[in-house]
């Protein structure tokens, strides 16, 4: 496929997409302007899917690893019932006034709970407090399989953890494989979860891949 045809088709994909809110859609275009690292934020599309899913599990408590701008974790609380929550969490302490100043629009605000630091550092204190049923894992490729390890035990039965970049940008199958050490922590994750069997997972091809882990 040309690069062209990627492109339309995208913008297809989108024009065929429910509409992300006008907050979202503000918060995104403000990212693009004052932000260097914007095509980190999950986007129009992953942030459909991760309320499609949030929607679909009837999730309540949910946990994110990685917040950068929050527009996942808006996403997410915008998806839950009134008494859901999300916590997020995020060691760039730097973004702290741009994740505050676009929950403080929200509606949904009050589900937002943001929690700044090193996830390995603030995890087990929240596990011990809070039962999460749904998990999105977006922040040091190279810790992923410890997050997962940390979180999974906590879990109930039928909750479900999503991992992002697990294709990092097709990588994976590059060839040679590539030796740095992010291209080589999503493939000890991957293989990690593929042969767990605690789970049942998959792999979806959207963006940079999205791996839906269903603790059995
Ligand atoms: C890809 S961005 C998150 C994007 C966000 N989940 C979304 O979808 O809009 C990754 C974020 O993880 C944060 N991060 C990296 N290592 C972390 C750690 N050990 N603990 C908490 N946050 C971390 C980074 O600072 C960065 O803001």
């Amino acid at each position: 496929m040309t690069t062209d045809h990627t492109d339309r088709l995208e913008a297809y994909i989108l024009e065929h997409t429910t509409p992300e809110s006008e907050l979202r859609a503000h918060l995104s275009r403000e990212a693009h302007v004052r932000l260097l690292r914007a095509r980190m934020l999950s986007g129009h599309l992953q942030g459909n899917l991760l309320q499609m899913i949030c929607r679909m599990t009837h999730a309540h408590q949910v946990l994110e690893i990685g917040t950068y701008t929050g527009y996942a974790a808006h996403c997410l609380a915008e998806a839950l019932p009134e008494d859901g929550e999300v916590h997020t969490l995020e060691s760039d302490d730097e973004m702290e006034d741009f994740i505050r100043e676009f929950v403080a629009q929200a509606p949904y605000r009050d589900r937002i709970h943001l929690h700044l630091g090193d996830a390995l550092e603030l995890l087990p204190k929240l596990l011990e407090k809070y039962s999460f049923d749904l998990v999105y894992i977006d922040a040091n490729k190279r810790q992923y399989i410890d997050y997962y390890e940390l979180i999974l035990p906590h879990l109930p039965s039928g909750a479900i953890i999503l991992a992002d970049n697990t294709l990092w940008d097709g990588k994976v199958v590059a060839e040679p494989l590539p030796t740095d050490a992010q291209t080589q922590a999503i493939l000890a994750f991957n293989d990690w979860v593929q042969q767990d069997p605690r789970v049942e997972n998959l792999i979806l091809p959207m963006r940079d891949g999205l791996s839906l882990i269903r603790k059995l």
